[in-house]
C-alpha cells in the first residue's frame, strides 16, 4: 500500500510546538505522536530537523510528513530547497513546503525546487500547503504529488475562525492529485465535513497537540461567560 492509500480518508496529526513552549522537546513530540496514533491517526506530521529525526525513529513504520519553519511570516514553511533536502534527509515519506506562488527565499520557482529535490531523494513525496485555488494548479504544474490547505487564511489580514471548506472542495474538484484538508480543523464535525467537501485526508494540529491554546479557549470561555456577571 502507497503512503498516499494509507492516509485516504484517515485523520493526520500534526504534532509541533513552538521554541520555548512547555512541549518543545522532541520526547514530547514522540509521546504526543503515540497518542495521536493510539487514538486512531494514520499518520504525523512534525516541524524541525531534531523533532522529525526523533520521530522517525521512535515510529518507523508510521507515513511523516515533515517540514521546516523559518520564521513565522512570508515564505516560512520549508521555504528554500536547502530546507526541503535536509527535511527528506530526515526520512519522511512526505515532505511538506509552501506551495504558493510568492517568490522564493533562494530565488528558485516551485518547479526548481521539486524537480532538484526528486533528483536527489526521488521516493519523497511532495505536498504544497496552499493559500488559496490559484496556488493550485500552479502546484500541479510544477509537479507536486499532493496539496494542502495548510496555509489558507495566513498570508495576509485576519485569520479566519473556521476551516476553509470552499477551498477544500474547490481543490478537491479542480485538481488531479490528492487534497489535504489542513488549518483550523478544531472539531471531530468540521473533519468529517473536509472529507465530504472531498479531503483525501485531514490534518489537525492545535485541536489535538496544543493543550496551551485548547486550554486558553476554556479559560477564555469562562471568564466571559454570562454566568459571571
Ligand atoms: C499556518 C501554519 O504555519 N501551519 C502550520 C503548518 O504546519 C502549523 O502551525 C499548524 O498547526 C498546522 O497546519 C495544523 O493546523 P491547525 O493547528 O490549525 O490544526
Amino acid at each position: 500500500m502507497t503512503v498516499l492509500d494509507t492516509i485516504r480518508g484517515r485523520l493526520v496529526v500534526s504534532c509541533q510546538a513552538d521554541p520555548g513552549e512547555p512541549l518543545d522537546d522532541p520526547a514530547h513530540m514522540v509521546a504526543l505522536a503515540r497518542s495521536a496514533l493510539r487514538g486512531g491517526a494514520a499518520a504525523i506530521r512534525a516541524q524541525g530537523l531534531r523533532d522529525l529525526r526523533a520521530l522517525r525513529a521512535a515510529l518507523p513504520g508510521t507515513p511523516l510528513i515533515g517540514l521546516v519553519k523559518d520564521g513565522t511570516c512570508g515564505v516560512y514553511i520549508t521555504p528554500t530547497l536547502a530546507h526541503a533536502e535536509a527535511v527528506a534527509a530526515t526520512g519522511v515519506e512526505i515532505v511538506a513546503l509552501d506551495g504558493t506562488r510568492r517568490p522564493r527565499p533562494d530565488g528558485l520557482s516551485l518547479a526548481e525546487t521539486v524537480a532538484r529535490l526528486r533528483a536527489r531523494h526521488p521516493d519523497v513525496l511532495v505536498m504544497a500547503d496552499l493559500a488559496e485555488a490559484a496556488d493550485g494548479y500552479a502546484a500541479v504544474a510544477a509537479g507536486v504529488d499532493l496539496v494542502g490547505t495548510t496555509l489558507s487564511g495566513y498570508t495576509g489580514g485576519a485569520v479566519p475562525q473556521d476551516p476553509d471548506l470552499a477551498l477544500i472542495g474547490a481543490l478537491a474538484e479542480a485538481l488531479p492529485v490528492p487534497v489535504v484538508a489542513e488549518g483550523r480543523i478544531n472539531t471531530p464535525e468540521q473533519a468529517a465535513a473536509a472529507l465530504r467537501h472531498g479531503a483525501h485526508a485531514v490534518v489537525v494540529g492545535t485541536a489535538i497537540t496544543r493543550p496551551a491554546v485548547v486550554t486558553s479557549r476554556f479559560a477564555a470561555a469562562l471568564v466571559t461567560s454570562p454566568e459571571m456577571s
